[in-house]
């Protein structure tokens, strides 16, 4: 294999026709990370990736790969390997052939001749004994692995997937999602993947960018960008999630009004820690798996517990094979909770959830 580098962009900006595709961009992929870009099509992923490939030079900024500034070194300089979304494969080459292909550049690493090494990739991608085959004959799954084994070939010091996966169904997509994660590890090899596919992102990587409008949101491991969005905009691109637009009442203690109240009734406030700024205008999300439907007996608990409790109706449920999703009302708002229950609830209820589980959204 090649060494095993590390990947970094500093202030990347690309813009096509004068317009900004990608706005000062900076990421740093360590050694061996398996890295994903997240975030809605047209936000700038593709283009990320292409500039790491040097299918796309900078405006500004650098690009380093394994330390040294590759800015100006055409793609076949880089020892990186590519898959794309549309497998890429040449329909007239067998699959031996399109594995050799990925050979033309480079000598195989170590002391092995071209047949063996892509006799190695083949075992590796578990398509040992399909050389002789033509890529056409072969289902989206299997030309995926013949793609990630052209890509391997040469020990690349990098791998870059580009959507690898969204051609496929659904189950073939979650099962090769696994093989490529499984791959990587044993392999070590730092990893750029792209996606747009937010689920798909938290369960194979190390850690993820989500990118919005050309900039980078949020860069962090799965759990963190889940449990703790830092924007509005991760908070409603990953996952479910309830946001509440409301305004600081009181500093110390620190609370949130969710609404102003009327002449007759004061408005609904709950703690929030860390926030300041008396009037200050805040956005405050909570996942639905977070919110619980009491009962009587538990409300009082719940309350006393120093739980937040709210009084709601049920609009819409979901079952989801594992649990309920139950779209509530409250103050004509839309409140989404995920329950494992054995009936669906119905009509009016209390909602209640942890001050912990409430995440102040900060704008960038
Ligand atoms: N060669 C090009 N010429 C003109 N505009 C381009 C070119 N490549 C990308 N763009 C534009 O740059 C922006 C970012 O595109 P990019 O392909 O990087 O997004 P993406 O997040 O990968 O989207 P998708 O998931 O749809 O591939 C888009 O507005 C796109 O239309």
């Amino acid at each position: 294999m090649g060494t095993v580098s590390s990947v970094t962009l500093r202030d990347i900006s690309v813009a096509f026709d004068g317009v900004p595709a990608l706005a000062d961009v900076s990421l740093s992929i360590e050694e061996g990370e398996f890295f994903t870009l997240v975030g809605p099509s047209g936000c700038g992923k593709t283009t990320t990736l292409r500039t790491v490939a040097g299918f796309e030079s900078p405006d500004t900024g650098s690009v380093s790969i394994g330390g040294e500034n590759v800015v100006g070194l055409p793609p076949e300089d880089r020892n990186v390997g590519i898959v794309f979304q549309n497998y890429a494969l040449f329909p007239h080459m067998s699959v031996r052939e399109n594995v050799a292909y990925g050979l033309r550049y480079r000598d195989p690493p170590g002391e092995v001749s071209t047949e063996q090494r892509v006799a190695e990739l083949l075992d590796l991608v578990d398509m040992a004994g399909m050389g002789d085959r033509d890529p056409e004959g072969l289902s989206g799954g299997q030309q995926q692995r013949i793609a990630l084994a052209r890509a391997l070939a040469p020990g690349p010091d990098v791998l870059l997937l580009d959507e690898p996966l969204s051609a496929l169904d659904a189950r073939l997509r979650e099962r090769l999602r696994v093989v490529i994660r499984d791959l990587q590890q044993d392999l070590g090899i730092t990893t750029i993947y792209v996606t747009h596919d937010q689920a798909e992102a938290l369960a194979i990587s190390d850690r993820v960018a989500v990118i919005a409008d050309g900039r980078v949101e949020q860069v962090g491991p799965p759990e963190a960008i889940y449990r703790e969005p830092a924007t509005h905009f991760v908070a409603e691109f990953v996952g479910d999630n309830n946001l509440f637009g409301g305004v600081v009442v009181s500093a110390d203690p620190p609370r949130v009004g969710l609404d102003p109240g009327s002449d007759d009734a004061p408005g609904t406030t709950i703690p929030v820690d860390g926030v300041s700024g008396v009037g200050r205008e805040v956005t405050l999300s909570i996942r639905p798996e977070s919110v619980s439907i009491v009962g009587d007996a538990e409300r009082q608990s719940a309350g006393a517990a120093g739980s937040i409790t709210l009084q709601a109706t049920v609009s819409t449920v979901e079952f989801m094979g594992d649990a309920y999703r139950v779209h509530c009302e409250w103050q004509g708002r839309e409140l989404l909770a995920k329950i494992d229950a054995d009936e669906p609830p119905s009509g009016a209820v209390t909602l209640s959830f942890d001050r912990e589980d409430v995440t102040l959204l900060e704008e960038p």
